[in-house]
């Protein structure tokens, strides 16, 4: 088995990375998040692909896996929310609405990008109050996740149904991940 780098801060990147036995350590990215021309969609890939390639520099010998995660409807992308209004206002946008969380996987070796990917997973809120959302806000849950909610947590009680990957929504894809890793195989670096 490979060793791999993950250039992430995110916590939950680590835990879910540990919990299917792939090895690796931290180097968080330093890359800039800048959106310019593309596309909402497109985002997610992108910045993946950025985050990986910066510290694919530093480590170029490794096999470096870098992710990005946005909520996205009505061509609207949301990201983490500025502040608890903020957070309030995605989650008033988002209530009783079917939305798509997409995250973006990268792998990247010598400073270039190996292979990448997007994957999209539905997401339908149920329909609650406005005291509901703003409690849940006072959570303290919100801050640090794209579209202010986090499913594996008590966000999980604004959910109804989600249609594909639920690791996608916690931001590592785990079966796209697991398919570009087998592939490595086949690449000539
Ligand atoms: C929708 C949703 C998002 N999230 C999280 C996943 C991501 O960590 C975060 C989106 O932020 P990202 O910008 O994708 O990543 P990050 O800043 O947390 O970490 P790094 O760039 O260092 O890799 O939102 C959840 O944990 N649960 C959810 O239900």
């Amino acid at each position: 088995m490979k060793n791999f780098i993950l250039a992430s801060a995110s916590p939950r990147r680590s835990a879910i990375l540990s919990q299917i036995k792939i090895p690796f350590r931290v180097e968080p990215s330093k890359f800039e998040e800048v959106a310019g021309d593309l596309e909402p969609e497109d985002r997610p890939q992108k910045f993946a692909e950025g985050k990986a390639l910066d510290v694919s520099k530093k480590f170029p010998e490794e096999y470096v896996l870098g992710y990005d995660t946005l909520v996205y409807l009505d061509g609207d992308a949301l990201g983490k929310p500025k502040d608890k209004a903020d957070a309030v206002a995605m989650l008033k946008y988002l209530n009783g609405k079917r939305h798509k969380v997409i995250s973006g996987v990268a792998i990247a070796r010598g400073g270039k990008v190996i292979s990448s990917a997007r994957v999209v997973t539905d997401v339908v809120f149920r329909h609650v109050t406005d005291a509901f959302i703003e409690n849940y806000v006072e959570s303290g849950e919100s801050l640090d996740k794209a579209g202010a909610y986090a499913i594996q947590g008590l966000g999980a009680s604004l959910v109804k149904s989600i249609h594909g990957c639920y690791y996608n929504v916690v931001g590592l894809p785990v079966a796209k991940t697991l398919d570009l890793i087998d592939r490595l195989g086949d690449e000539n670096v």
